[in-house]
């Protein structure tokens, strides 16, 4: 299978695993890029089987809207069952690296609220340690300078992402050359830069469960639990 395949594979897996939870009520969180909208398509076909969804990017929401799915603001629901996304690295702790689609904060706000993070993959995001991705940073655009200063501080290489705005209006720093062996603790230092609004390390709220498409097939990994 080619990596169209394998994602389409795990989209179909998510909502294999998703459809015997989903009640009349049930609001699932979407995420966002190519593993994202064919999960979103596959979705499709459980419409009516629950409530709507909150979406982690525009373009999600565009792409749900047009296939008849109810889109809330996040405000709106109490509680998200479960949030399906893709991911740009993960490791096997299920630790991630997300915002290839530049939609790290909105991913990063709805899978904090879900019970439970189903992230969808192929086998090419597997890695031992985070950080050949580069880790995108999203930066309130006057802080972009100092920013990518304290971050050079840290060790990284960060790259302006051009011609890109966030949903929120914000810039996007890439940061190259990272080797993340300590991802909790460096996800929490970069927050903690001013002018930071979040990066890309879904270490501290990592995925629960890693739907992984391999040449054997979609394999189930949990948090915790390691490959078998
Ligand atoms: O974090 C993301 C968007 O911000 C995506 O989940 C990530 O970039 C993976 O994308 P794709 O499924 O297209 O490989």
């Amino acid at each position: 299978m080619n990596q169209d395949q394998l994602k389409r594979a795990v989209a179909e897996a998510a909502a294999a695993y998703i459809a015997p939870k989903l009640e009349s009520d049930t609001i699932v969180g979407v995420g966002t890029g190519s593993t994202a909208n064919l999960f979103i398509d596959c979705l499709a076909e459980l419409k009516g089987k629950f409530d709507g969804t909150v979406a982690s990017s525009e373009a999600s929401a565009e792409r749900l809207k047009a296939h008849g799915i109810p889109v809330y603001d996040l405000n709106a629901v109490d509680d998200v069952l479960v949030y399906v996304d893709g991911a740009d690295e993960t490791d096997a702790h299920l630790a991630l690296i997300k915002g290839g689609g530049a939609a790290l904060t909105r991913e990063k706000i709805v899978a904090a609220v879900a019970q439970e993070f189903v992230c969808i993959a192929d086998e090419s995001k597997w890695v031992p340690v985070l950080g050949n991705f580069p880790l995108p940073v999203e930066v309130i655009p006057m802080a972009r300078s100092h920013v990518a200063r304290e971050l050079v501080k840290l060790g990284g290489d960060p790259v302006y992402r051009q011609g890109v705005v966030t949903d929120n209006g914000n810039a996007i720093l890439d940061v190259h050359n990272l080797q993340i062996r300590t991802p909790i603790a460096l996800e929490e230092q970069i927050n903690n830069i001013v002018g930071v609004v979040t990066n890309g390390l879904f270490a501290a709220r990592n995925a629960d469960v890693l739907l992984l498409g391999g040449a054997n097939g979609v394999e189930t990994i949990r948090a915790g639990e390691g490959r078998k």
